[in-house]
């Protein structure tokens, strides 16, 4: 018999007020994203131990090497007081470090962070225009960005062995502007060729950088902002006409490596979520009103590497 064991605490949800604004970032044409201020940094906290020295707690039920789940949710909430960066990968990377600094009983270690979008209320500016409430915030239920970063002991040091960062829940409807046609057709084929419809997709976006210490590093000029991807995707979600879902990812995945040289690899895990047509007006063709489609949804999947 073999087993293979980990164990953790998922969901840990903390808020922390005024940690380090993020500045110093390398803008791009695509994104009016320069920064945030981090007067709210909330994130979704999951951690997973690795190793084999805990397998008594499983054979036996003795736990002298099983740190409380409860143990590390506290070391968690307590770590984002002392956290002095301004990012969700460095918040990752200090938890992770943290960890194995702290606790010999921990081997190796994962530690996913899934950030909680909040959106600063928008206030009549007194001298004109609009501006930023520095203490209300509303949740978003849109897309956030993700990190989960994979830590092993090298010597006394820590080292990040495996790494991913992404910005997920996306859900883009482009309403004209897509096609999909020529697809083989044999006896089963039903779907009609669509010269243009109304593309509603779900999208997750996920990258790894070449060198993962431009993640964590406090300096930001080489950091790729979850923001900045959004943005990018968007741009070209709306200025090309894809023949597929297929097409559109490609075409993002090509440009993101353009646009990022310090990212090694994209990937995508698309939804196709495409709206039916319900009715057409009699008086303008242009005006329809379209429903949720009937389960099952197509998936697409595509990971980019650089050649080089
Ligand atoms: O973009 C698409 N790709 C497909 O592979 C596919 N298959 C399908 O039925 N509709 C679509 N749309």
């Amino acid at each position: 018999m073999s087993a293979e064991i980990s164990y953790g605490k998922g969901n840990i949800t903390l808020y922390r007020t005024y940690a380090k604004p993020m500045l110093g970032l390398t803008e791009i044409p695509e994104s009016e994203f320069s920064g945030r201020e981090n007067i709210l940094f909330a994130v979704d906290v999951d951690v997973e131990v690795f190793g084999n020295n805990f397998i008594a707690a499983y054979t036996e039920g003795i736990n002298t090497d099983v740190v409380a789940t409860d143990t590390m949710k506290n070391f968690v909430l307590k770590k984002a007081i002392a956290f002095d960066g301004s990012t969700l990968e460095g918040f990752i990377n200090f938890l992770g470090q943290e960890f194995l600094n702290t606790y010999p009983q921990m081997r190796s270690l994962r530690v996913t962070g899934r950030e909680q979008p909040f959106a600063a209320a928008r206030l009549p500016h007194p001298n004109g225009g609009n501006t930023n409430s520095e203490v209300l915030f509303s949740r978003s239920r849109n897309d956030y960005a993700v990190t989960v970063l994979d830590f092993e002991r090298e010597g006394n040091a820590t080292k990040i062995v495996a790494h991913s960062c992404g910005r997920v829940g996306f859900q883009l409807i482009k309403v004209t502007g897509s096609l999909f046609a020529n697809f083989a057709r044999d006896e089963y084929t039903t779907l009609p060729e669509m010269s243009d419809r109304p593309l509603f997709i779900y999208l997750d976006v996920y990258w790894k950088y070449a060198d993962v210490e431009n993640a964590i590093a406090s300096d930001l000029s080489h950091y790729i902002p979850a923001e900045q991807v959004r943005d990018f995707v968007q741009v070209v979600f709306h200025e090309f006409v894809s023949k597929s879902i297929q097409h559109l990812v490609y075409e993002m995945g090509v440009r993101l490596l353009q646009r990022f040289p310090q990212m090694a690899e994209v990937s995508f895990a698309a939804e196709n979520r495409l709206w039916d047509t319900a009715f057409v007006s009699d008086a303008d063709s242009k005006i329809k009103v379209y429903c949720d489609p009937r389960p099952p949804y197509g998936m697409i999947k595509l990971t980019l590497n650089r050649d080089d």
